[in-house]
């Protein structure tokens, strides 16, 4: 039968919202249920194309996710256990977790807890604050040494729970940080996300785990901030910081405390001074110096307000891994009871809370670094001076070491002159040089 065609005013009522319900007759009935059972079948469709629009994008995220995670499954754990795994003849090995361990300092830690047959695995996010290929580079020296560097953040509270569930780590070794003075004035939330969001996630990771490990972690000499007291002894004031960098270290002194005091955490803390040597951070004066000069390209040397030369501590990496070494092996256990839920976890007694100062105790100028640097170089420095910007540095640094020497027996031994000379031949060899010539 052919369907008569719907009048005008059928299909746009005359007065909108108001439909001539006198006029619905018995095939317009029909009509209009047939209208409905299609609307009903279109929004069944509807329904049904949204609910496996909706699974299919829950598949693909969970897929992705699946995919694209760098940790977790049956392999994962297996390299985890053999990482952390020691070999030490006397059977006197500990297990650590360095955090960091693709940076400056953790992957010399690393190495070195590795060499003596200590197991070792890392934690690294490789983020991009400096060129991550030199990151990556130390995590392949690294894996070539068997240590195996987990790629993740110490903001991530479930690896970490993962870590310490597959591993009964003996130690933490805290060096994830966003370190470099001056780069808090550009991007300030960096240093909370990781300096303090960061460590209180590890923290309580640490504090819930069982056992607890013991947790040494890297402070630094900027906390003495305006400090005048020379040298800087550990109970001198650190209420003064001169940049939000030293100020989320400082807080870090404060939260490890808390930490401690209720949970029975063992802490150390570490104030490096001004770390430099092979495999170093090219954000750092020392090195990005070194780059300039062989790029005949002018440095920017700071002074002081009244022409005075800046001084600093400088400290050669494998007196700073000696001291951490050593921080690991005096730091006691932990004394809480491990365990999550809130507040369930209780120390049976007072737990080790130490700062020390790893410094080398002779500071020298910034001036005198630029004429190592040049001697070693064999290269003259364009040299622009400027008086120190208001951005976070401060004049001098200084340590006094007596309280690690007695605890530790830290005892520096490399100076600087011996120390930028085995820095020079890295930064030669790593990035192609014969003698500031670069091969290519
Ligand atoms: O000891 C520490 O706690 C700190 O040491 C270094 O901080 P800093 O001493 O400022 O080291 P550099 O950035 O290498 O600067 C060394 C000296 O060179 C000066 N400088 C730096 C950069 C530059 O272009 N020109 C220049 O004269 C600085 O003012 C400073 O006096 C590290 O970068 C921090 O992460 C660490 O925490």
């Amino acid at each position: 039968m052919k369907m008569r065609m719907l009048e005008e005013d059928e299909l746009f009522p005359s007065t909108p919202g108001k439909v001539k319900i006198e006029r619905v007759n018995h095939r317009q009935f029909h009509r209009c249920f047939a209208s409905t059972s299609t609307m009903f079948l279109w929004a069944l469709f509807l329904v049904a194309l949204t609910a496996s629009y909706l699974s299919f994008q829950s598949f693909v995220d969970t897929s992705s996710r699946y995919l694209s995670a760098s940790w977790g499954g049956l392999h994962w754990e297996k390299q985890i256990r053999a990482s952390a795994q020691p070999h030490r003849a006397d059977a006197a090995g500990i297990s650590v977790l360095v955090t960091g361990a693709a940076g400056f300092v953790g992957s010399h830690v690393s190495l070195a807890l590795r060499r003596r047959g200590d197991g070792v695995v890392g934690l690294d996010n490789f983020n991009s604050y400096y060129d991550p290929s030199l990151k990556k580079a130390r995590k392949s020296l690294l894996s070539s040494h068997g240590v195996f560097v987990v790629e993740g953040d110490v903001n991530d509270d479930k690896l970490l729970a993962k870590l310490l569930e597959v591993v009964d780590f003996t130690h933490v070794m805290h060096l994830a940080a966003q370190a470099g003075v001056r780069y808090a004035i550009e991007n300030p939330a960096s240093y909370v996300h990781s300096n303090i969001a960061g460590l209180v996630t590890l923290l309580e990771a640490c504090k819930s785990a069982d056992p607890q490990p013991a947790i040494v972690w890297a402070s630094s000499s900027s906390v003495y901030g305006l400090n005048e007291k020379v040298p800087f002894s550990e109970s001198d004031r650190t209420d003064q910081p001169a940049s939000l960098y030293a100020a989320t270290k400082k807080a870090g002194e404060e939260i490890t405390h808390t930490y401690n005091h209720i949970y029975g955490l063992s802490i150390t803390g570490l104030r490096f001074f001004t770390v430099y040597g092979p495999w170093g951070r090219p954000d750092m004066a020392y090195f990005s110096f070194t780059r300039n000069i062989l790029q005949g390209k002018p440095i920017t040397v700071y002074r002081g307000k009244d022409h005075s030369d800046l001084a600093r501590d400088f400290t050669y990496i494998d007196d700073i891994v000696k001291g951490c070494l050593a921080s690991l092996d005096t730091a006691e256990k932990s004394t809480g009871g491990g365990g999550g839920g809130s507040g369930g976890v209780k120390k049976k007694g007072p737990a080790q809370y130490r700062i020390f100062n790893l410094g080398n105790t002779s500071p020298v100028t910034v001036p005198t670094l630029v004429s190592i640097l040049e001697r070693h170089l064999r290269m003259k420095a364009k040299k622009n001076v400027v008086e120190m910007p208001g951005n976070g540095d401060v004049p001098f640094t200084h340590a006094n070491i007596s309280y690690a020497r007695a605890e530790l027996g830290y005892k520096p031994t490399t100076n600087l002159d011996a120390g930028l000379g085995k820095f020079v031949k890295w930064y030669l060899s790593y990035y192609g040089y014969t003698r500031g010539r670069k091969n290519v």
